[in-house]
């Protein structure tokens, strides 16, 4: 058994892992955190979510001090960073020094392009070391040696695993038109924003509206891991949870829907969590489910039209996280996913 500890428990997507990771047989869930001054320390994670009472009892702690952190995570073997990109670019140093695998859901560490981090993040990267340590674990894609052998674990994010799934084969095989940037339309559920009030999250709020277009931080990292520039244009949609993605790209010349077929297949078919679909893909199938659905159509002048479908919250976030955990531990993948 190894023990884990969540910080950001009481988020969206640490509730999840709790509850992925309460039915995982190798994995004793120890410590939950919050923040120092949150108003939910101290409170147990049942009383947040109903979902989980009598299920666990365990009480979200504010936590430690930097000064303390070290001492008080010698004895956790793998933490998770449900928390935003500053909180997880600040503190995982700390924790990667005591010892623990780290395994951070946020965006502060998944790029190596240095810029971006300002531009995109608005902070100065200042961790070089161990960002250099870093694995951007897209399971389906990442070397499984290098997530084994390193202990910076970085989970991709939610709208660019739903886009890079389909794009990554696509780009690296060569069958897409360089000279043609595929478009990615990408909705959301409201779940992808966290948990906090805002307005824009709002009940009477929500809509279905485009945002951040040609800003947003998933666009440096889809480039940087499809190795194409992309134009990508998220939208928030009126529904709690799940990503619906659909990608328009011109094929190179010569390529036909049995080639890009072949290539899927090439790279998922002994993909368990990947599911490539002979229809277009349906919110309603991966809900709560940590599967990537993929179906596409190819028109008779060359165009392919791929659309992919993810919970947010699960492959991507929490489920992924969990997956790149069995690859790192040498268990079974879909341990408590499915
Ligand atoms: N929601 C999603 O679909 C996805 C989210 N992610 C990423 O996962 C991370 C968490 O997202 P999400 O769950 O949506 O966010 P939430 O806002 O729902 O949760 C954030 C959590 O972090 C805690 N927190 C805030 N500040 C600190 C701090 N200084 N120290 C410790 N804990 C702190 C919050 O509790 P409190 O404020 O009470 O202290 C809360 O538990 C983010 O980096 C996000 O980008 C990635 C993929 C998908
Ligand atoms: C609907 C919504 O607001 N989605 C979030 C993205 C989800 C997320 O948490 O981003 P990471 O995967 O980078 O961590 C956003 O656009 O900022």
């Amino acid at each position: 058994m190894i023990k884990v500890a969540i910080i950001g428990a009481s988020g969206y997507a640490g509730a999840e892992l709790v509850s992925i990771l309460l039915k995982h047989p190798e994995v004793l869930l120890t410590k939950l955190f919050v923040s120092e001054k949150s108003e939910d320390k101290y409170k147990k994670i049942n009383s947040l979510y109903g979902s989980l009472y009598n299920k666990t009892d365990l009480i979200l702690e504010p936590l430690p001090a930097a000064e303390k952190l070290k001492d008080d995570f010698k004895a956790i073997d793998a933490v998770f960073l449900a928390t935003d990109h500053k909180v997880s670019h600040d503190i995982a140093p700390i924790l990667y020094d005591a010892g623990c695998a780290v395994f951070d859901l946020s965006g502060a560490y998944r790029l190596k392009n240095l810029s971006a981090y300002e531009k995109y993040y608005g902070f100065k990267h200042e961790n070089l070391e161990l960002l250099n340590k870093a694995v951007y674990s897209l399971c389906e894609i990442a070397s499984h040696d290098a997530i084994k052998n390193t202990r910076m674990l970085s989970i991709p994010g939610c709208y660019t695993t739903s886009a890079e799934l389909p794009l990554i084969p696509l780009c690296r095989e060569k069958l897409l038109d360089a000279d043609f940037a595929p478009v990615i339309n990408s909705v959301s559920g409201v779940s992808g924003a966290g948990r906090k009030a805002k307005l824009s999250n709002s009940f009477c709020e929500v809509s279905l509206n485009a945002y951040n277009i040609f800003k947003h931080r998933h666009l440096p990292e889809i480039e940087e891991y499809a190795g194409t520039k992309v134009i990508f244009n998220p939208h928030l949609g009126s529904f709690k949870r799940g990503i619906l993605t659909t990608i328009t790209a011109k094929l190179s010349a010569g390529v036909d829907a049995s080639n890009v077929l072949s290539v899927f297949l090439k790279y998922y078919e002994n993909k368990p969590l990947v599911r490539i679909k002979n229809e277009l893909p349906k919110l309603q199938d991966v809900i709560n489910q940590p599967y990537c659905d993929i179906g596409f159509t190819v028109s008779e002048d060359g165009y392919i039209v791929i659309c992919s479908a993810i919970d947010n919250l699960q492959k991507g976030a929490a489920a992924q996280a969990v997956q790149t955990l069995n690859l790192h531990f040498d268990f079974n993948e879909t341990t408590a996913l499915i």
